[in-house]
């Protein structure tokens, strides 16, 4: 048949669907049927009925079903193309249409026909009805001996994207080997080749003897299809693995490891991103995508167990390096050194005890109602103030990747749908000091004093006339207070002018049991201790604005130091404060679950409400187990020499105390254990019991 016929062919048909009378049993035929009876009800008063009539009677409905008809009529039908050369088909049109008389409609056919996306369109219809997607092999060659190994041939057609797989040279044996196939890449979703494969040739070139970088090389060349002749690896990996998914504790550019084997592949990520692990096959190297990007395929990062090697490799490849990360600081008040070193300005007076707890009102008035705000004692926060700097000095001390070195690279965690029977997350604030943590949590109460809350501290000290146990503070002894520090029940303290004042894990449950959120500030380093899974809390750290919007905006701010009570704050102040918001956030940035720069107070105030309630109420990534608990072995170096090795854990109701007199064993044993099980805790103590047996 030519093909000007089966165009004839074409159009008759196309006409003849077009005409077909609609069946009645159709979906038009119904509604005939019930126009009909409507309209026997169209002369009577009936409510909607002239509306109903209407809209049934309206041509774009009526138009509607028959499409729908059509399209009935159509999926009945096994559709073939009624010709496989329309692109050939409109050619022959086009050079007869000048012959035909020139009316509109015969100018219109050829504006249409000619337009290059009718070609395009027409050109994608052939290639469809051709079948023509699928590769062409080469014929098998018919001299095959019987001894050959089964090859498979695999073609697959290059796209702009990496084809996502890795090759390796076998140690022994030479061969080049399909090293791995990276998840979601061209290579896994075309399910032809495996990790084991061995390849044979390439686009026909043979690659006996070549170097893996050669094979890349004629690899890279080659555009559209490639060919490999592969040597099936005798049994593909079943691939069985759960998902994992991971908070990143460490920044990772794969572009600075020398170690990954394809840098290519690697997956670069910040602290603090959310990654699904997809493969863990290989011990080193495993395969992750970025949760904000799983539609990419996966890359290389190095697995837990690798960069756990370099931390302690690098840690100690530094042997006369202070590692100044490892002392705790905790209990420890400044040094005398330290103190005479603090420049006294001759106007300030250091508040006493008195001044800096009466400046604390705790009494405000918000809503139209008087209430009871405990837990915001100056004297507490500048007793932490003063350990926190010199814990952070210390830790400052030590490198980053040192720091590092002591911390878990990726923390498991699970998406955590708070329902509404559940207890409230606890929303911890930490900034640096003088940003406004304080105030924006007294105003956040201020709002709403039914619904935020803060925890009610313990103090050693003794209650003043005024004051109630329970509603100021929990006045308890010092050896109770030390029994909840040492019992790792204390989710913050310090001391001021020999009293300890700190928050218990109590107090947040008694507010949490309330239906209440508890609201509280901590400094970065007790953030690991607030995280449990009873409390789950919700991190927000509050940044400064550059300096110059804070003289602007801090121009009546006053804070407390050491020596001044509401010291207004000069340039080199603010000029501190964003370095240090700075180096928090790139110390602490992993922990961070929102970051709000207070600049606009009420905006910061409003910014605050709607992410306490998105941690509420949206599904947020929350640790899998906790914390991961090799990080809440606390190691104290204490004056003596000796090292106190302690479980830090709240949920652990028995503290782990053990006195060991060689630190540096304890440590070597340390760095090898620390991971996240709670046996793995347990090997790690029989470590030092084996290590000192005169300790158990
Ligand atoms: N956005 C803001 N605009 C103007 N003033 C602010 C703003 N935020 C806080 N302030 C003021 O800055 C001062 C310090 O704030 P605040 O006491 O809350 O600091 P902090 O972060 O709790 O630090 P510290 O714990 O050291 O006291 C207060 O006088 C407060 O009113």
């Amino acid at each position: 048949m030519r093909q000007s016929d089966r165009g004839a062919e074409l159009a008759d048909e196309d006409r003849a669907l077009s005409t077909a009378p609609i069946p009645e049993n159709g979906l038009s035929g119904i509604l005939r049927l019930l126009l009909q009876e409507l309209s026997l009800f169209y002369s009577r008063d009936v409510n909607g009925l002239r509306l109903l009539y209407d809209l049934l009677h309206s041509p774009w409905l009526q138009a509607l079903l028959k499409v729908y008809d059509c399209l009935q009529k159509f999926k009945e039908k096994k559709l073939v193309p009624a010709t496989t050369h329309a692109r050939i088909l409109s050619h022959e049109v086009l050079e007869l249409l000048p012959k035909a008389s020139s009316s509109p409609e015969i100018q219109e056919l050829r504006k249409v026909l000619q337009a290059p996306h009718c070609q395009a369109l027409l050109s994608a219809h052939d290639t469809v009805a051709q079948k023509d997607f699928e590769p062409l092999l080469p014929p098998l060659p018919d001299n095959i001996p019987d001894s050959e190994e089964a090859m498979r041939i695999v073609c697959l057609v290059k796209n702009q994207q990496p084809l996502g797989a890795t090759i390796k040279r076998h140690a022994i044996t030479g061969d080049i080997l399909v090293a791995r196939v990276i998840h979601g890449g061209l290579v896994e979703r075309s399910g032809l080749l495996y990790a084991g494969d061995k390849l044979v040739e390439v686009n026909g070139v043979s690659v006996e003897g070549l170097d893996p970088e050669q094979v890349i090389h004629i690899l890279a060349m080659s555009c559209g299809t490639i060919m490999f002749k592969v040597i099936p690896v005798s049994a593909p990996p079943v691939s069985s693995q759960k998902m994992v998914y991971v908070r990143a504790m460490i920044d990772y550019w794969p572009q600075e490891d020398p170690d990954i084997p394809c840098m290519d592949a690697g997956l670069p990520f910040l602290k603090g991103d959310i990654l699904q692990i997809v493969d863990q096959n290989d011990a080193l190297w495993w395969q992750a995508r970025k949760i904000s990007d799983l539609a990419i395929c996966a890359g290389l990062i190095p697995s837990n167990h690798l960069l756990k090697r370099k931390q302690r490799e690098f840690w100690w490849s530094q042997p006369y390096q202070p590692h100044t990360c490892l002392k705790s600081t905790r209990c420890e008040s400044l040094s005398m050194e330290e103190e005479d070193s603090m420049k006294i300005d001759e106007k300030c007076v250091e508040a006493d005890e008195e001044t800096f707890e009466s400046e604390a009102k705790e009494e405000f008035v918000g809503n139209g109602q008087k209430f009871f705000i405990a837990g915001f004692r100056r004297s507490m926060r500048l007793c932490r103030r003063k350990s926190h700097f010199s814990r952070l000095h210390a830790s400052m001390g030590c490198t980053c990747s040192c720091y590092s070195a002591v911390g878990a690279p990726y923390e498991e965690v699970v998406r955590y749908q708070r329902q509404p029977a559940d207890r409230h997350r606890l929303i911890v604030l930490v900034g640096p000091s003088g940003v406004g943590v304080n105030e924006l949590r007294r105003q956040l109460i201020g709002r709403n004093p039914s619904y935020f809350q803060s925890a009610v501290p313990h103090t050693t000290r003794s209650p003043k006339s005024y004051e109630m146990d329970g509603r100021e503070y929990h006045y308890v002894s010092r050896e109770t207070f030390e029994s909840l520090m040492y019992g790792h029940r204390m989710l913050e303290y310090g001391e001021y002018k020999g009293h300890l004042y700190g928050t218990s894990v109590n107090a947040v449950h008694a507010v949490l049991d309330e239906g209440k959120v508890c609201i509280m500030d901590l400094e970065p380093q007790d953030i690991q201790l607030a995280r449990t899974r009873g409390l789950k809390p919700y991190v927000i750290f509050i940044k400064p604005p550059n300096v110059g919007s804070m003289k602007h905006s801090r121009k009546n701010a006053k804070i407390i130091t050491d020596y001044f009570v509401d010291m207004k704050l000069k340039d080199e102040d603010l000029q501190e404060m964003e370095e240090l918001a700075q180096k928090l956030e790139s110390q602490f940035g992993q922990f961070f679950d929102h970051v709000i720069v207070n600049d606009n107070l009420q905006d910061a105030c409003a910014q605050l409400l709607s992410a306490i309630q998105k941690a509420q109420e949206d599904p947020q990534w929350v640790p899998e187990r906790g914390f991961p608990l090799a990080l809440n072995l606390n190691l104290v170096l204490l004056k003596t020499g000796s090292l106190i090795v302690c479980a830090k854990d709240p949920e652990y109701q028995q503290p782990l105390q053990t006195a060991v007199s060689d630190p540096l064993e304890v440590l070597t044993v340390w760095l090898q254990r620390a991971s996240n099980t709670h046996t793995d805790l347990l090997i790690w103590l029989s470590g030092i019991f084996l290590l000192f047996p005169h300790m158990s």
